[in-house]
């Protein structure tokens, strides 16, 4: 993967909607053209060559106003990468792509905002679908894998904004990483899964990211119906029909039987004293 560059915008394109603050490049792909446009989901879309972790900077630009709903940073390389229970995420520069984007659903209670890093994990699925030959699935609730090996994870923050609530999706994935670059043995990258084909560069990546959240994120918007967006994530699922154990705080855990996802999003598991569903935890495949 070639590295990140960033240029300054055309000053004539300032004001207009659907403005990209930053003519944005990665390994020479333009992003602002694609995807940032009248009408689109996506308002700006700035680039870094490094940082400490993309979702960090989006929610301090979102506290502060200085970023609104629809703002995209992205990053080939971060320090200090935030993963899931205060686990960190960090990959070496160059091998890996880090995307948040900032979103405020409109006129969508807030319970139904648990979706939002589920539909995160479908986007990346059928993103990179399109663009490499990986079957890749979603393990409850947003790592995607291929097999048994973790190729993205995903982190969603909520933030409060002068404007209101909102939410920081960040997603990193794992690109170019060769095998002795693996941060832990169970990862893997697009490069080491499909050795014999190109592997994508950061901008078909991110393109193809944030084109499949967009159309699923304007459809769960339009559409309340979250058991159609259960059966679209159950079909993409490497966790429903497992045997899992569920991690919960406390050293406490569950084991049982994933059977289903709810219409909250909350993974159903039938143990031996019955069903339990769980909004939160960190999942095991035993089996
Ligand atoms: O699997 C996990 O633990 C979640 C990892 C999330 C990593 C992404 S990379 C982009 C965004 N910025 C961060 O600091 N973290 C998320």
């Amino acid at each position: 993967m070639h590295g990140i560059r960033r240029r300054t915008a055309d000053p004539s394109s300032a004001g207009r909607e659907g403005y990209c603050r930053r003519v944005t490049t990665i390994d020479g792909g333009w992003l602002s053209s694609e995807l940032v446009r009248p009408g689109s989901l996506w308002r700006s879309i700035e680039v870094l060559a490094e940082t400490g972790s993309t979702n960090a900077d989006l929610a301090a630009a979102a506290r502060s106003g200085a970023a609104s709903p629809g703002s995209v940073l992205v990053s080939g390389y971060q320090s200090a990468g935030r993963g899931r229970q205060g686990r960190q995420w960090s990959a070496p520069p160059g091998t890996s792509v880090a995307i948040s984007l900032l979103v405020a659903p409109h006129d969508i209670p807030v319970q139904r905002w648990s979706w939002l890093s589920l539909l995160a994990g479908l986007a990346v699925v059928e993103g990179l679908r399109r663009i490499c030959p990986v079957d890749a699935r979603l393990k409850w609730p947003n790592d995607v894998l291929v097999g048994e090996r973790k190729l993205c994870g995903i982190l969603a923050e909520r933030v409060e904004t002068p404007h209101g609530p909102a939410c920081v999706v960040g997603i990193g994935i794992n690109v170019a990483l060769g095998a002795d670059q693996l941060p832990v043995p169970t990862a893997t990258s697009l490069a080491l899964l499909a050795p014999d084909a190109p592997t994508p560069s950061a901008t078909r990546v991110v393109a193809a990211v944030l084109g499949a959240f967009e159309l699923i994120f304007a459809e769960w918007e339009r559409n309340s119906d979250d058991a159609a967006f259960a059966a679209a994530y159950v079909a993409r699922s490497a966790t429903i029909g497992r045997h899992v154990r569920v991690e919960l705080t406390g050293d406490r855990a569950v084991e049982g039987v994933a059977e289903a996802i709810d219409t909250d999003g909350r993974l159903v598991v039938r143990t031996a004293t019955g069903p339990r569903s769980f909004s939160a935890g960190d999942v095991t495949h035993l089996f």
